[in-house]
């Protein structure tokens, strides 16, 4: 008798509203008569479901690690999916108000299917919105769709399978508007039969079938589900690697944004081509067979309710190319909030010792706020959109009952047959807007799709794979020829203004110049991290863009003016970038770093460290040492004893004539410190971005009137002011040997 119990709730609140209804209809049947749903009825899902994992990405932006809280609707079989409380919250709270007969256009067949995804195609524009250094690239955006679903492809027997459970499940549950139909006629009219059989028998095979239904929707879900998230892995591990092939520049200046890339678009794709598409496979599976059914009770009836159909479609139309544009728009809003907080928290010392925490908080405000403002848009679309299609649904529902009650009353149909009417009209309506929630789902796709197939299809500027492979055992001069260059991302400013210089190998160079004179600049472009604009960089006579930047790079060892340490032990620090190279290799790179204090800490080179946990001075040495190991050619230091103490800048730079006076590194040191600068053979005077001196460091020093004693004199002072401050400390051994490192400084400027 549960059976009963289950349908009078179905009916009072059928006639209630045909909207709301659905959902509790839904609820109902499912939870008082557990047996007739099995296999889930229509899911009446809101496209807010996805509107929302939006938000919630956003809140896990800002706020918190992702969570999943396995809050499942019962009724709902895309709710078999991990959910947020707030999603299924936002879920019931915005159920749509199906739309009952608002099948024709969109309940197609397969080929028609493919007609509306053409339509979608042909109707895109894909240029996101604020994406500046996208231009250009953006354009295939009508590709999108088919790569949105060429993703799918390897999960193609996964996902067939898949199909092939939604075909049964879906069946099986619009078997329940004809059964509850049948089973009212049965009791009001007090028939020996039900369909045929005797009533014991006809339920069982009802609960087998309904047992089966419910197997199969549990079997869809999880491979929907499973395959969904092995399209996000594969999607994000794609655009991870893409994003390390590119440039530095570029990571450098979209770093937050490729986060949010990776994180929040990966998944609205990955959900676009499982959850969506099966979502929208299931409400076209229940719109067709609903709406044949429905003919097949009463074509009367169904005329009726089909006159609805063709507004509510027009506005779906409108509604998803709109929120297509609020979904970019959303996703760069987002970029931008993450870009802030990472810059922010990566430099949380300068931000506490400055009390900058109220500045910065209402700077992320700002930026939280604009994705709000958007999220808010979209919210009063959303319900605009479904508030209006649930009045439509209502007042059609209304139709349908005065004129069925009417086709009652005259023994046309039995009140069953209306039943079951009312009930596949809720079950069209819950597709109908099922297929809604598919296009704006689909919609969304398209938009993060565009975002992450860009990043996935960006050509490097300076790709890793181009050019022939430098073979180690080839040597010969570094040689400028006429280099001219300005950063990308300020063209306006000429940075060097056509460099010329040869620097023979194994020798040793000190680029010299006032702060911003091009000194990293020109250690960049070695590096190749940028290419010149005009004239070239020479290696043994071959340029080295002809050469591969993975090969070029491995000759080269480079320690940076603020040295990068990743969480690890010393030994994986110090190996960085060297995979090959063995515990005693990292010792004597350790050693000729004057990596002295790796030997005090509590587990030596296996000792934990992280990017704060050394001082500047130890982080400097570990990273000459890191340079040191690759046994590399050529070596860059820029400013590389900038943030030692006298002792250690002595150690470090003593470390430095070892390796200069072996002479088979060639040597290029951007300098400001005169001790540093002293050691190289020869000095590179950089003015106004061309080269205005260059000699032996004792011939430059004595000529009177030349630039590089000025710049030398200035820098004295400076050294000699900090010094004085070191020799307030009379005890410090490092007095004594900074004075005798600056000592042949001093006489030979004689200033
Ligand atoms: N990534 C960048 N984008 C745009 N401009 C840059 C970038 N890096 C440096 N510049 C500019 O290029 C010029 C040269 O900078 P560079 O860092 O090469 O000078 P530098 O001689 O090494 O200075 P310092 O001695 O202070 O380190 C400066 O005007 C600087 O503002």
């Amino acid at each position: 008798m549960s059976i009963i119990i289950g349908r009078t709730p179905c009916l009072a609140i059928f006639i209630q509203s045909s909207g709301d209804a659905a959902e509790k209809v839904n609820t109902e049947c499912t939870l008082a008569s557990g047996s007739l749903s099995p296999s889930g009825l229509p899911s009446f899902r809101s496209n807010s479901a996805i509107s929302y994992r939006i938000q919630r990405h956003v809140r896990y932006n800002s706020t918190k690690p992702p969570t999943t809280t396995a809050v499942s609707s019962p009724t709902s079989p895309s709710s078999a999916s991990p959910s947020s409380a707030i999603e299924h919250e936002d879920r019931r709270s915005s159920t749509p108000t199906p739309s009952p007969t608002d099948g024709t256009e969109i309940t197609a067949t397969p080929p028609k299917r493919q007609s509306v995804i053409s339509r979608i195609t042909s109707n895109l524009s894909l240029t996101p919105v604020a994406e500046t250094h996208a231009k250009g690239a953006e354009g295939e955006g009508s590709s999108s769709v088919r790569k949105l679903l060429e993703l799918a492809r390897p999960e193609k027997k996964r996902l067939l399978t898949a199909v092939g459970l939604l075909l049964v499940s879906s069946s099986v549950s619009m078997l329940v508007p004809l059964t509850i139909g049948k089973l009212i006629d049965f009791f009001s009219t007090n028939s020996s039969t039900f369909l045929g059989l005797s009533f014991p028998v006809a339920a069982g095979l009802l609960a087998v079938t309904f047992c089966i239904g419910a197997t199969a929707n549990a079997g869809r879900a999880i491979i929907m589900r499973i395959s969904g998230q092995r399209i996000i892995a594969r999607i994000r591990n794609q655009a991870y690697l893409s994003t390390l092939r590119q440039e530095p520049e570029f990571a450098d200046r979209s770093a937050g944004d490729i986060v949010s890339r990776l994180s929040v678009d990966t998944n609205i794709l990955g959900d676009s081509v499982t959850s969506n598409l099966s979502d929208g496979l299931r409400a076209l599976i229940s719109a067709t067979v609903g709406v044949a059914a429905m003919f097949w009770i009463s074509a009367k009836l169904t005329f009726v309710m089909l006159c609805v159909v063709p507004p509510v479609s027009l506005g779906a139309v409108f509604y998803g190319r709109y929120l297509r544009k609020l979904s970019n728009l959303t996703q760069e809003a987002v970029g931008e909030m993450s870009k802030t907080a990472e810059e922010k928290l990566n430099a949380f010392k300068t931000v506490a010792a400055y009390n900058s925490q109220p500045l910065e908080g209402q700077l992320f405000s700002k930026k939280v706020d604009q994705v709000f403002q958007l999220a808010k848009k979209e919210a009063y679309m959303t319900g605009i959109f479904w508030g209006a299609s649930g009045l439509t649904g209502n007042l059609a529902m209304l139709c349908l009952l005065g004129y069925g009650g009417h086709l009652v009353s005259i023994h046309e149909i039995t009140v069953g047959d209306l039943t079951s009417l009312l009930m596949y009209s809720a079950y069209v309506g819950g597709s109908v807007s099922g297929l809604t929630g598919f296009f704006t789902g689909l919609m969304r796709g398209v938009g993060a799709g565009s975002r992450v197939f860009w990043l996935l299809d960006r050509t490097s500027h300076i790709p890793l794979d181009k050019g022939v492979k430098l073979p180690h055992s080839r040597n010969g001069p570094i040689r400028f020829e006429d280099v001219r260059f300005r950063y990308p991302s300020r063209r306006e400013v000429e940075v060097l203004k056509g460099i010329n210089m040869t620097i023979e190998p194994g020798t040793s160079v000190a680029l010299v110049g006032s702060s911003g004179s091009g000194k990293s600049s020109i250690q960049q472009l070695i590096s190749r991290f940028y290419d010149p604009d005009e004239g070239k960089i020479t290696f043994d006579g071959t340029d080295i863009r002809e050469f591969t930047p993975e090969s070029w790079r491995d000759r080269i060892g480079v320690v940076f003016q603020d040295p990068i340490l990743f969480a690890g032990t010393v030994h994986e620090n110090i190996a960085y970038g060297s995979p090959d190279v063995t515990r005693e290799d990292v010792e004597d790179a350790a050693r000729a770093a004057n990596c002295d204090f790796i030997w005090d800490l509590p587990q030596g080179f296996d000792t934990l460290i992280g990017k704060a946990s050394l001082s500047g001075g130890q982080r400097q040495r570990i990273s000459i040492a890191r340079a040191l190991v690759r046994n590399p050619s050529i070596l860059l230091l820029d400013e590389a004893t900038s943030a030692l103490d006298s002792t250690s800048e002595n150690a470090v730079n003593a470390a430095i004539d070892d390796i200069i006076r072996q002479k088979n590194i060639t040597v290029i040191l951007a300098a400001h410190r005169l001790s540093s600068i002293a050691r190289a053979e020869r000095v590179v005077v950089l003015e106004n971005g061309v080269v205005s001196e260059e000699g032996r460091y004792d011939v430059l020093s004595r000529r009177e009137g030349s630039r590089f004693r000025t710049l030398m004199a200035a820098q004295l002072l400076v050294e000699k002011s900090s010094k004085g401050i070191e020799e307030a400390k009379p005890e410090s051994e490092s007095e004594s040997e900074s004075q005798s490192a600056n000592e042949k400084e001093r006489e030979a400027l004689s200033v």
